[in-house]
């Protein structure tokens, strides 16, 4: 069991630095590793989601790469343009409503990223349910203008019931996230006729095999899109998005690029805008060790959800 703390390139999901920790068994690698702010009982799907990759592998993939998006984090207009232009994909997402964020600073960067796109690129935005639904129709309004277009808006407001009003009222696609990875019930969103897009997170879904299972039982296209893992558990994201019956839309897997480092020698990288499926998860033989107080934290913290996740 190893514990790893690497820098990440600028703030995203309010964290610079991604900590997790990694174990092994007769399957390979995976990887463990819930954001500080998820409480124990949180963070059981995502020990389940590392011991599957472990202990049993995962299902056959039904393709071998995926196509992916770059990921736009809370930058300048300059900065973003630069980043989605090194992606070399033809889909980004990008971050907006964040606290440190005006809207007309999303509205310019959201317009940057069309510049480095082109009119043929799609442009997604993640609010993170930052908003309201009275904000979220001319926010979404305002920045589906500025990008000349945009392929869908990310979980907009909190409320699955908030989803569905802002959908009634916007011509935008809406792609339900937190609704489904830290709902009791990630199916209410169907149900209410909340999305359009459901984005899967394997890690917070408890692996890949419940991930396929909620894929399934919500019956709406998916995106696949990471946690910021390192390569060892952005593995399970790709072996989710390789085996999903159909793949409609890029996946948000491209996300390494956020971080200054990886605990592997065989990163898992972006090739013309598409990313292989791999069949086990990179070992990690250039693992960023975490300080021994951060260690400490972790493998704790790994015993108290062990100990949750065998009474379930
Ligand atoms: O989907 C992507 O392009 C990258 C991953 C990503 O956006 C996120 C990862 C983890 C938590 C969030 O900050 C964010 C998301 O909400 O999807
Ligand atoms: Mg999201």
């Amino acid at each position: 069991m190893q514990v790893y703390a690497i820098p990440m390139r600028t703030r995203f999901r309010g964290i610079t630095t991604r900590e997790g920790l990694l174990l092994d068994g007769p399957a390979g690698w995976g990887e463990f590793c819930p954001f500080l702010d998820y409480d124990d009982a949180e963070s059981v799907p995502w020990l389940l989601s590392a011991l599957e990759a472990a202990q049993v592998g995962w299902p056959e993939p039904v393709r071998d790469r995926v196509p992916v998006n770059c990921t736009v984090p809370v930058v300048p207009p300059q900065r973003a343009l630069e980043i989605v232009a090194a992606s070399g994909c033809t889909t980004a997402k990008v971050k907006v409503a964040d606290p440190g964020s005006t809207l007309a600073e999303d509205a310019d960067r959201v317009a940057a990223v069309r510049e480095a796109l082109g009119p043929g690129g799609l442009i997604r935005v993640d609010a993170n349910a930052a908003w309201d639904v009275d904000a979220a129709v001319p926010a979404i309004q305002a920045l589906e203008k500025a990008a000349g277009g945009l392929e869908y808006v990310e979980q907009p407001c909190p409320a699955v019931e908030d989803l569905a009003a802002v959908r009634r009222r916007v011509s935008v696609p809406i792609a339900a996230d937190e609704s489904i990875r830290r709902a009791e019930d990630p199916m209410k969103v169907a149900v209410a006729g909340a999305a359009d897009i459901a984005v899967l997170k394997v890690a917070p879904l408890g692996g890949v095999r419940r991930a396929l299972a909620v894929a399934e039982a919500c019956g709406l296209p998916c995106v696949v899109s990471s946690a910021v893992e390192s390569s060892v558990g952005l593995a399970a994201g790709l072996a989710l998005a390789g085996a999903l019956p159909s793949l409609e839309h890029a996946c948000g897997l491209a996300t390494t690029s956020l971080l200054t480092a990886d605990n592997t020698s065989s990163p898992l990288v972006v090739e013309g805008g598409t990313m292989a499926v791999p069949r086990r998860a990179p070992v990690p033989d250039t693992l960023v060790e975490a300080d021994a107080e951060t260690t400490a934290a972790w493998l704790a913290r790994y015993l108290r959800v062990s100990s949750l996740a065998q009474q379930r």
